[in-house]
Parts: C-alpha cells; structure tokens; sequence
C-alpha cells in the first residue's frame, strides 16, 4: 500500500484529505508542522509527500533537500494557492515531482498521486536519452515551433547554432523551455544519434558532485560500492545540458572549466584518462553576467559555456502565440488522459490569452491538462481552469463576466456545435429541451 504523507496546517483541510485517500488504499500520515514533518521523516519513508507551500514556520520548499538527501525516491507534491505558483515551480526544479493549485477535485489529486507513483524518480533529474529512443520518449522531445516574432527568432538561432560544435548558453525565466530547446539543438546537431544528458545542477548535493560528474571507482570513498561512471562520460560523443548552471559551487566550477578545457577526465580514485567529445549546452535562469561581476560565478567558465547564447522568451512575450501552444497542450492532454476536448469556447481563449503565465509553458501544460480532466462537454469552458488563472486574467473582472453570461455562451456553442438541433444541444448541455427552450428565451436568442 504506497504511503503518503500530508503536511498541512489547516488540519479540518488535512484530515478530510486524509480520509479520502485512506478510502483510495493509501496510507496515510499527516503532520500539520515543518518541524513534526522533520521529525516523521527522520524515522520513516514515504512514497508521496503532499505538502502545504505555506505552512507556519517555513514552507514546503524548504522540506526538499531534506527528502531529496534522505529518502531519494519520495516524490513530494506541492499545493499551492494562486499567488504561490513561482514558488512551486522553482521547487520543481529543485527537485518537487508537480505541483496543484487549490482549491482542487479529488479527481484531481488522484491523477497527480498517480502520476507521482508512475514516475521513477532518477537520480536527481537525470535524463538519458539517446535518438534510437521509443516513441514515448520522442513524444517528451517535442519541440514546437511558435510563429511570433521571438518564437521564430529563437527558431533562426537554434538552426544557426545547432550544426556547429559552439557551447550554448540558453537563458530565460523557469518553465520556457529551455531543457526542450537544447534537445532541439541537439536533434538538429550531427550528434542526434548520440546520447544527451541533461543534468540539474541545483538537484545535485555538493558532496557529490564531482562523482556524479565524472564517476568513480569502487572504493575511492566510503560508499563507493561500484565503479560508477558520470554524466560526462555518459554524454561522450553527444551532448551534456548543464541545466542551473548557475548553482554550481565554485570548486565544481573549476572541474567542470578544467574538464571542458582539457577535454579529458577521470573517475575519482582512478588514474586513467578518458577522453571526451561533448557539445555543451548550459541553462540558467539567473542573470549569470551579473553574478560573474559579483564574484558568484567565474568569468572564465562563463566565456566557455556562453560561445552563444539564446534568451528563450516568456510566454508574456509571445503571446501571439498563446492559441497555438494551447491547442498543442490541449492534444497533448487529450491523449494523455483518453478524452476528446475539441476546442476552447470563446471567452476560455480570452482568458488564456490575457493571463500573465508567470510560470510559463509549463504552467500553461498543467493548467490545460487539469481542465481537459475536468471538461465535460467537447468545448471546454472557463470554469474548467483553475480559479487563479480565470482571476489573473485581468479584463475577466472588468467586464464582470457573470453567470448568465457564461450560460448564454455555453447554450450558443451547444447549438452551434450541434447545428442547432435543440435536442441534441440539450443532451450535450445535460438538461430537458423543455429547460432549453425557457433558457432560449430568457437571454432572447435569435435561434
Ligand atoms: N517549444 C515547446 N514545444 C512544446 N512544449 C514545450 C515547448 N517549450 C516548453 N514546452 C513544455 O513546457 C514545459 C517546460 O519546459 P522546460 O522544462 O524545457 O522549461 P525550462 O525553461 O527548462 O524550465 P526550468 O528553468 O524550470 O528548468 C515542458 O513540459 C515542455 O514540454
């Protein structure tokens, strides 16, 4: 029976959560403090964390490299208001599986645990892949091109770069797309039948670093059971994407500047030289120019990884292309869950369109996949996204969009969809025709 354990201050919230997955088979523990959450997890291990982001004395965020360090296959999911979104995506990326926003369905959370159980965790985000990978690995490499100005610029620079051997450097807020535009780079290069392997150098605890890097030999230090090789070793003749570079600590800095200098490393513990052909793909979204000047990164290194260097837009700054990722996230999410959602009604596309995406594409992905799980109707409606996202959306409370509003608007898209065939509109509405027709002349529908 998986285990979960909740961390939720608002206990009445916490137990009725507790009881409805207790129903679904999990065991469930719940702590309603950070510091009764230490202590469980000190003395037990958990399949699942599901943890409140704000809590008293702390937030769930701080929790992670405790988890990571202690227990690494323990997914940890975070809920979140709307306000707390950039927290819980740079959790992700400190190594959180996902994250919901509340108020959600128990659907909802069902489908995230589940994910969260389907999901291996790797040793701290690592990806392998290689070009002769299966279809659903091709499928996570999908690279969709945007048709606005900063989409098809960061397009030129992608074909620009990718056949030549130049360090990349990719910057850009979280969730962007930038892990997805090194792959691009990568499948566009000569070495797209060799491996690439992405790295997050924020996930990778200091102690470990240089033999998670480059590998060791059995019994070079307490703990070293086997010969392990390291992510430079595993890209050789490929690509090594160096995601938060920006992490790093300044004694990894200098390895890694020997390494790609040098062109050659070795295992801890090991004599041998092995020697390396690696392309290198850095991301970072700090300002990393600044923090050179501020002593925090070394200028050297810097140089090395930024030969050429790709800015990857906000979504806030494509937005012409907000329809076409949309309706790409909507197929994704279509197929992923086994539903059949063929279009946003007109005012969901508004909101989509005015919403400010602080957390990107990635957000944009989670908030379509959880409103086609809870669309009903072939179109999907405003009040399928979630609550932060309709309210973000600014002009949604200028014009004081009501209820009757959104019902006329749900009547006229069921008639259309329906070529106005009042019966088939009102079993695809789930209400008599006979409600229908009263509905039909209440707003004075010219149909
Ligand atoms: N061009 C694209 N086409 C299709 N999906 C995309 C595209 N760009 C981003 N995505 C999707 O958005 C999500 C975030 O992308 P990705 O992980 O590459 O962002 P990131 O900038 O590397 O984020 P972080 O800085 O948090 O590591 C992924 O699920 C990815 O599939």
């Amino acid at each position: 029976m998986p285990k979960i354990l909740i961390i939720e201050d608002d206990t009445a919230f916490c137990q009725m959560l507790q009881k409805f997955l207790t129903k679904n088979g999990f065991a469930v523990s719940v702590s309603y403090s950070i510091k009764d959450a230490e202590e469980r997890l000190a003395s037990s291990t958990f399949d699942i964390i599901l943890s409140d982001v704000r809590l008293p004395k702390g937030n769930g965020v701080t929790l992670l490299p405790q988890v990571k360090r202690e227990s690494p296959k323990t997914q940890v999911i975070l809920m979140t208001g709307y306000a707390e979104v950039k927290t819980a995506v740079n959790a992700i990326k400190k190594g959180a599986f996902d994250y919901i926003s509340k108020p959600f369905t128990p659907e909802e959370i069902l489908s995230v645990i589940k994910d969260a159980l389907r999901t291996k965790v790797t040793d701290f985000k690592v990806s392998r892949e290689n070009s002769k990978s299966t279809e659903a690995k091709k499928k996570q490499i999908n690279f969709l091109k945007g048709q606005g100005e900063k989409s098809k610029k960061l397009q030129q620079y992608v074909e620009l770069v990718a056949p030549t051997s130049m360090s990349v450097l990719l910057t850009g807020e979280s969730g962007t797309g930038k892990e997805v535009t090194a792959k691009a780079i990568h499948r566009a290069s000569k070495r797209n039948n060799q491996p690439f392997v992405a790295v997050d150098c924020g996930a990778i605890p200091k102690e470990i670093a240089t033999s998670e890097f480059f590998g060791h030999v059995k019994g070079s230090f307490t703990g070293a059971i086997d010969d392990k090789q390291g992510h430079f070793e595993a890209a050789n003749g490929g690509t090594l994407f160096l995601d938060e570079v920006g992490n790093l600590s300044y004694e990894h800095q200098i390895q890694l500047l020997r390494a790609i200098q040098e062109r050659k490393i070795k295992r801890v513990g090991s004599t041998k030289e092995i020697k390396l052909d690696i392309r290198i793909i850095a991301a970072t979204n700090e300002n990393l120019s600044k923090a050179v000047e501020e002593g925090g990164f070394r200028e050297d290194l810097y140089h090395r990884l930024n030969e050429f260097s790709i800015e990857v837009p906000s979504l806030r700054d494509r937005r012409e292309d907000i329809p076409l990722f949309a309706d790409y996230f909507l197929t994704e999410a279509n197929s992923e869950l086994d539903k059949n959602i063929l279009e946003f009604s007109d005012e969901t596309k508004r909101i989509l369109q005015e919403y400010d995406w602080p957390g990107n594409l990635r957000e944009m992905k989670n908030v379509i996949k959880r409103a086609v799980l809870f669309s009903e109707t072939e179109t999907m409606f405003p009040n399928a996204l979630a609550e932060g996202v309709v309210k973000g959306a600014s002009k949604y409370e200028e014009v004081n969009f009501s209820k009757s509003d959104y019902e006329k608007e749900r009547i006229l898209t069921a008639l259309k969809q329906t070529n106005f065939n009042k019966s088939k509109a009102a079993k695809l509405l789930q209400i008599t025709r006979k409600t229908l027709y009263n509905k039909i002349n209440q707003y004075q529908l010219n149909v």
